[in-house]
């Protein structure tokens, strides 16, 4: 037993957990604007927009340069490493802007897929060398927290006791290596919705990778109270033929949570997953109101389902600013209800928030 070698100082436990709740305040969550350059540069070619840096600079500067009262809804903002640095027209640096708004600035701290050599072609995810030298240079440039995606997928023999295993126990050295450095580390194993399984097996999939995942953390002396979840809903494949209620996938999903997650970890921030944005909001706001208990803040930190309207909208044009501006504002709010569990769908949703954000194998 270590117990007499305190991974953390009682004041680096307070700064964690106190950052941990501000980002999940209630009917907050987390914008995720850390698209890499690649996978920013799909989601402009489906607006016939060039992904150079000024693009990815411009759109970003329209989404954080919204009316201040985003912050009601948004807690947080998960950048990528470009965009920690980049600024704004007028010269002020996006981290300040969102500063400004009282949101906390995260960083995507993962560096991408390797094959494991013998399964089916699953992966572990890279970037542990060299990660505490860049969470301390990341704190110093204003990063309260922290973001390393796992992807699991459930197919053929997967996923894998070895996948689970290796994903689990990189999830829990980055968390730990993030704490040493005051980052809050958002733990994110993603069981991704490629495949025609059945919800059922998704919640099983779920509970196994859930438990081991918490299961490392401890053994790497991670501290719960310092520390967000970003997983995948219960839901069926994408390919499945089986349709589910909102309250189907919130029972499941909040079944495998309440099975697996320890009650210390102050909020679970789902992840949209290809889901539309609509899916993803009525989800969300099922969770809430499933009857089942729930000792965690029940959130979101969606990429697609937060920013596809407002990608439509802007279509690479300064004029549509203010539509843009719009559309992101309204998919905040809608979020924010629904964290509350008091989003009521007016049947006046834009064509873009229903359509499926699906991208298959969407592992980086
Ligand atoms: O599933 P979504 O809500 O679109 O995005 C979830 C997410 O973890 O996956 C992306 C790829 O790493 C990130 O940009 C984002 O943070």
């Amino acid at each position: 037993m270590a117990y007499q070698f305190p991974a953390l100082t009682s004041e680096q436990k307070k700064e964690l957990s106190e950052i941990a709740q501000c980002i999940v305040a209630s009917g907050k969550g987390i914008l995720a604007a850390d698209e890499s350059v690649g996978t920013m540069g799909s989601r402009l070619q489906r607006i016939k927009v060039e992904n150079t840096e000024e693009n990815r600079r411009q759109f970003r500067e329209i989404l954080f340069t919204v009316d201040d009262s985003i912050s009601q809804s948004i807690g947080g903002v998960i950048l990528f490493h470009e965009t920690l640095y980049q600024k704004d027209s007028q010269g002020r640096l996006f981290r300040d802007i969102l500063k400004e708004k009282g949101i906390v600035v995260g960083i995507k701290l993962d560096q991408g897929g390797a094959p494991l050599a013998g399964t089916n072609k699953e992966t572990t995810i890279q970037g542990l060398d060299g990660l505490s030298e860049r969470c301390a240079q990341y704190k110093k440039d204003g990063a309260n927290f922290g973001k390393w995606r796992a992807v699991l997928k459930i197919d053929n023999q997967c996923p894998s006791h070895l996948a689970i295993q290796e994903n689990a126990n990189t999830l829990a050295r980055y968390a730990s290596i993030c704490q040493q450095n005051g980052l809050v580390p958002i733990v994110e194993p993603e069981v991704i919705a490629d495949g025609d399984h059945d919800m059922e097996h998704c919640q099983y999939v779920t509970e196994k990778v859930l438990a081991a995942v918490y299961k490392a953390l401890n053994d790497h002396h991670v501290y719960l109270e310092g520390t967000l979840l970003k997983p995948n809903m219960v839901t069926a494949g994408h390919a499945s033929t089986k349709k589910y209620t909102p309250e189907q996938v919130a029972m499941a999903t909040v079944t495998a949570l309440y099975r697996t997650v320890p009650a210390a970890v102050p909020g679970i921030c789902f992840l949209s997953g290809g889901m539309s944005e609509e899916d993803a909001t009525l989800n969300l706001n099922a969770i809430n109101l499933c009857p089942l208990p729930k000792p965690w803040k029940l959130s979101f930190s969606y990429g697609r389902a937060l920013q596809a309207s407002a990608l439509a909208a802007w279509s690479g044009r300064a004029a549509n600013k203010k539509a843009t501006q719009e559309a992101f504002m309204k998919r905040a709010l809608a979020n924010c209800q629904a964290a509350k569990g008091q989003y009521v769908h007016t049947g006046s949703s834009g064509a873009a928030s229903t359509q499926s954000l699906f991208t298959a194998c969407y592992t980086y």
